[in-house]
């Protein structure tokens, strides 16, 4: 399950196996408890210090993989019966800090690349898009208590 960041999120460090060439970073290997059956997998990148949120999934387990880059990834809590009940808290990953974080559904998420130039992500995900699955708000929505910030 690994390191919770917040309540229904958690992080697990992996390894990447580097080789004179370059690396090999794996992702995941077969179905676990956080990725019971499979739905979709796909690339999404983020731009340099330009914000992708706030997104808010009801059915989705995002499991999440930076390869490229770093991005800042911001959750909120608004579960008035949650142990992290208004809590906001932010989480890089990148190169450096490689590893799968999962993003369990009810919890508003955004992100943003924090490198130079643009980065990618990797999500694993237990069903296939739908829209109305998730519901949004725009990054600088003052209902979520975070203020994207970039100096
Ligand atoms: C994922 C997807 C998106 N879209 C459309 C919906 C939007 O009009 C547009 C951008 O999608 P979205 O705003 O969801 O993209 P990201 O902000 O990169 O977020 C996505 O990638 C991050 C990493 C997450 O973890 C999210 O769960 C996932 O939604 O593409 C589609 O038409 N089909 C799809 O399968």
């Amino acid at each position: 399950m690994g390191t919770e960041i917040i309540s229904g999120v958690y992080f697990t460090p992996l390894a990447p196996i580097v080789t004179t060439g370059g690396s090999v970073m794996h992702a995941i290997k077969g179905l676990d408890q956080d990725l019971q059956q499979f739905g979709e997998c796909y690339f999404s990148t983020a731009d340099s210090k330009s914000p992708k949120a706030w997104k808010k999934h009801s059915q989705m387990v995002c499991n999440l993989f930076v390869p490229y880059g770093a991005v800042k990834f911001v959750f909120f809590d608004d579960r008035e019966n949650s142990e992290t009940y208004g809590k906001v808290v932010d989480f890089t990953l990148s190169r450096q800090n490689y590893g799968r974080l999962v993003i369990n559904p009810g919890i508003w998420f955004g992100f943003s690349a924090i490198s130079e130039s643009e980065s990618v992500i990797l999500n694993i995900a237990n069903i296939k898009h739908e829209p109305s699955e998730s519901i949004r708000l725009d990054p600088y929505d003052l209902t979520i208590p975070y203020k994207w910030n970039f100096d």
